[in-house]
């Protein structure tokens, strides 16, 4: 029986489905990835926004078939999933585009189903897959779990597993969210920046790792944060690629006045920006730069930071932007699927209720139509779609402000599908 069938069905503990990892990358997507780092800051220079003619590439270009691992995840990650794929299918079918999605199990559902946190099926289907679409992981229920049976112990896998070292985190206060932010609006209006996290090293997987015991008998937690040069110098191209198609300011974040591996990360950092005259480079400590994101965002356009610093400093620019329900991301490797996933969590205090802001995985969709599958268009569309859906006043709970409508997840959802509809070009609505 296939995983797919078993976790349909809810079977639980199929022994048949041990876990193997790493396994070898397939790398189907043939496009660089420097080819395919984002002009984020579309999201403020797109002039069709707001109604304008859309081109429709259904059209002119011959039709596409995609292949999408969809890894719902824990808690609210069916919920937001559930939208994004709607959305992707209405995006797609009005672009020439369809999609054959996969359901795998990944995180606490996987332990539930298998025994392990990321079984071998669901990983080589996402590797064989054009692009991977995550909710989240997480619950209450695994928090005690052995490390290797944790939900998060999947997810690293599935980013380590699929090689998808650039994490980008886009933080953009869309106009009509400015007053869901909790910073003043002369404070948070107009932000836009993009966090390059690097996601398959540092302190996550540095070893060694572990627990023991000090000298006096003690018991000890330990970990290593630990970079190789190279690991450093791949995450600085993608950094510097990006905000040479932003603004043209890297700010590279690190805390080289103590550890060791910062002052590595920034002794490359600093050799790379020779490749790079046209951006402008400067460092920050992390102390610093977690001040300075709520002091004056607004000075940062691109930051590139480890993984652990990016981790922390994403969750707090999503703050400025009214919720961490709406911020997307996009993790590509060298070759290979993307994994495209929102940056919160499986939010167990409000699963199962309806009250999911899933924008954050609908723009997570729109990131992987552009940087996964290159299929901007759609994109747009989807991005489209969002802005029009604010501009009509609906709102989840987290970014919800008086005069303006709650609406629940679902609800939201099917807003973001009307604002898709209403895009329909008249050669395709007749
Ligand atoms: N990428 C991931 O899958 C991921 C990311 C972060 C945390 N986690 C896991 O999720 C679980 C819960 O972690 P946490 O509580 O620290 O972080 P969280 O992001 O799940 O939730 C933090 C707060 O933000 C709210 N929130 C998050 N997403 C929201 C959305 N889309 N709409 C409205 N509100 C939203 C939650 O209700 C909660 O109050 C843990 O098991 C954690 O390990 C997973
Ligand atoms: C759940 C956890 C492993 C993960 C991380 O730390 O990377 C999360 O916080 C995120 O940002 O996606």
């Amino acid at each position: 029986m296939s995983i797919q069938s078993l976790y349909h069905s809810q079977i639980k503990n199929s022994s048949s489905l041990i876990q193997q990892f790493p396994m070898n990358s397939l790398q189907l997507n043939p496009t660089p990835l420097t080819a395919r780092i984002p002009l984020i800051s579309s999201y403020f220079q797109n002039k069709n926004r707001g109604g304008g003619t859309i081109r429709c590439a259904a059209a002119t270009a011959k039709a596409r078939t995609y292949n999408i691992t969809l890894l719902p995840g824990d808690g609210i990650g069916p919920e937001v999933v559930s939208v994004a794929k709607d959305v992707l299918d209405a995006a797609g079918s009005l672009n020439g585009i369809t999609f054959n999605f996969e359901e795998m199990p990944v995180g606490g559902n996987a332990l539930d189903l298998t025994g392990v946190p990321l079984p071998d099926e669901t990983l080589s289907n996402a590797k064989k897959s054009d692009a991977v679409l995550l909710g989240a992981i997480g619950g209450y229920k695994w928090d005690n779990n052995e490390k290797h049976l944790k939900p998060e112990t999947g997810l690293l896998q599935l980013r380590a597993g699929l090689g998808v070292f650039a994490n980008l985190r886009p933080a953009t206060v869309f106009p009509q969210l400015v007053d869901s932010s909790t910073l003043k609006k002369d404070v948070a209006e107009g932000v836009d920046l993009m966090v390059v996290r690097e996601l398959t090293g540092g302190i996550y997987f540095g070893k060694p790792r572990g627990f023991d015991q000090d000298e006096n008998g003690d018991e000890i937690g330990f970990n290593t944060e630990v970079y190789a040069g190279y690991e450093i110098d791949r995450i600085a191209h993608v950094a510097f690629e990006t905000a040479r198609k932003r603004r043209g300011k890297l700010c590279s974040v690190d805390k080289a006045n103590v550890l060791e591996a910062s002052m590595l990360w920034r002794k490359r950092v600093t050799k790379i920006a020779s490749d790079y005259p046209d951006v402008e480079l400067s460092h920050m400590y992390v102390d610093n730069a977690a001040m300075q994101l709520i002091r004056d965002p607004k000075q940062f356009d691109t930051i590139v930071t480890n993984n652990i610093f990016g981790d922390i400093l994403s969750d707090e620019a999503s703050m400025i932007t009214g919720s961490i329900g709406m911020l997307p991301s996009a993790s590509l490797g060298e070759l290979g699927p993307g994994l495209f996933e929102p940056i919160h969590g499986s939010a167990p205090d409000i699963a199962g209720q309806d009250k999911a802001n899933p924008l954050a995985t609908v723009l997570s969709a729109a990131m992987l139509l552009r940087y996964g599958l290159g299929e901007e268009d759609a994109a747009k569309m989807i991005e489209n779609a969002v802005l029009e859906t604010l501009n009509k006043g609906f709102r989840t709970g987290d970014i919800f402000s008086s005069g303006m409508k709650l609406v629940g997840c679902e609800e939201m959802g099917e807003q973001v599908l009307r604002s898709i509809d209403s895009q329909k070009p008249a050669a395709v609505a007749r």
